[in-house]
């Protein structure tokens, strides 16, 4: 079953346009307040939109407001522009979709079978039928040795996979995940991940997730939500590969500056002319090289040209090409930015020197050298040949 969804609810400042593929999953990410949960709520059936209509498969899951509802800002042709049927809203019992979110939110009086059990039952199945689909979908997250316990007797991590049974009990046609790590520890964390990654192998799926390896692990596909909008999609790797927002630059571990393309330079708004090479077709090799860092990067991504004077550029450059001084240094033709050391952490065998949405990796040594603390003024400096240059 594949999904199409697009919801404005001007409450949350959300106008959001997205699909997914019948067996695709799609990892949504983006900063706090960027929407996630909203789009999340509203497809569930939680909350609803001032406009907007979502389809599964052939069912309308909802369809609300003016038939005009404002697509625009996605600029994805959408069948909610067309729709001048009724209103219609599901239930979210009705809508054939299971939710894991953070909390597995277990019934504290049932045991863990009949916690499995109670979304066959709600289906009409009979005590029986709903007993044994519970015990399949326990055995699917290894979980059938804790059948008889109740949840109060369940660690964080067993807790959540009993919940991850439960959603997949109603054999759901969309399973919508948010966040479902986030209240697990670091060691339970992959276990759980591993599972999903199993049962999310051939299925219709959305996770909500701040960690870039479940996107990796988990997703065919990448959204970035930001001030409730759509900002950027993508398959995971291309995304990660060559970023175009600040934010999946940073999941990418990459700086990335945009403006107006000129001759080899990103006439950048804050930080000036930023020379560098035009990715070419050659160039995708280079481009791959840059975000080393990041496991996403892929030598074999195809990557666009980069396109004539004037049209809208990102540069890209990795933290550890970027060079940190006191002075301006001299005479050199490399990038150099002036900025302000707002935080200083460990990353890895080095230091990572942040300085607003620039970073630059230095090594322990240098970093007592420059004898830096956030507030520091420096010189951030990068040659142009470790600076790739692509479409926006
Ligand atoms: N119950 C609410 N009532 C009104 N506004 C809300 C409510 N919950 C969230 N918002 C607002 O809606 C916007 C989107 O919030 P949402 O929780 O969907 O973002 P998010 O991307 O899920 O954030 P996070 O990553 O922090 O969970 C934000 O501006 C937020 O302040």
């Amino acid at each position: 079953m594949s999904l199409d969804f697009h919801a404005v609810l001007a409450e949350r400042n959300l106008n959001a346009t997205i699909s997914v593929g019948p067996v695709e999953t799609v990892a949504i990410m983006g900063p706090n307040g960027a929407g996630k949960s909203s789009l999340i709520q509203i497809l569930s059936g939680l909350l609803k939109p001032d406009a907007g209509q979502a389809t599964l498969g052939d069912r309308v899951l909802f369809r609300v407001g003016p038939a005009s509802a404002d697509c625009s800002s996605s600029g994805t042709t959408h069948s909610a522009r067309t729709a001048s049927a009724a209103s219609s809203w599901l239930s979210p019992h009705e809508r054939g979709i299971g939710l894991l979110a953070q909390d597995p939110l277990l019934f504290p009086h049932l045991s863990v079978a009949e916690n499995v059990a109670f979304g066959p039952r709600s289906q009409g199945r009979g005590k029986r039928a709903a007993m044994e689909s519970a015990q399949k979908w326990l055995g699917e997250v290894d979980a059938v040795e804790l059948s008889v316990r109740k949840p109060a007797q369940l660690s964080g991590g067993q807790a959540q996979r009993v919940a991850l049974a439960r959603a997949l009990a109603t054999e759901p046609e969309l399973l919508l995940l948010d966040e479902p790590m986030a209240a697990l520890d670091v060691n339970t964390a992959p276990f759980l991940r591993s599972l999903l990654k199993r049962v999310l192998e051939h299925r219709c799926a959305i996770i909500v997730t701040h960690d870039v390896l479940d996107a990796l692990m988990l997703a065919d596909r990448i959204i970035i939500m930001e001030q409730g909008r759509i900002i950027e999609q993508g398959p995971t790797a291309a995304v990660l590969a060559h970023p175009r927002s600040p934010f999946a630059a940073s999941l990418a571990g990459l700086n990335v500056l945009s403006g107006a393309l000129e001759g080899t330079s990103v006439q950048t708004p804050d930080a000036g002319a930023v020379v560098g090479r035009l990715a070419t077709s050659q160039g995708a090799e280079f481009l791959a090289t840059l975000g080393s860092e990041s496991p996403a990067t892929s030598r074999t991504s195809e990557l666009p040209l980069a396109s004539a004077d004037g049209s809208m550029a990102v540069a890209a450059f990795a933290p550890s090409a970027v060079s940190v001084f006191l002075e301006r240094p001299q005479g050199s033709p490399r990038n150099c930015f002036a900025v302000t050391v707002t935080e200083l952490e460990p990353h890895g065998d080095h230091i990572r020197v942040r300085a607003g949405r620039l970073s630059a990796d230095i090594s322990p040594a240098a970093m007592a050298e420059l004898g830096l603390v956030p507030g520091s003024a420096v010189f951030f400096v990068v040659k142009a040949a470790e600076v790739a240059i692509y479409p926006a």
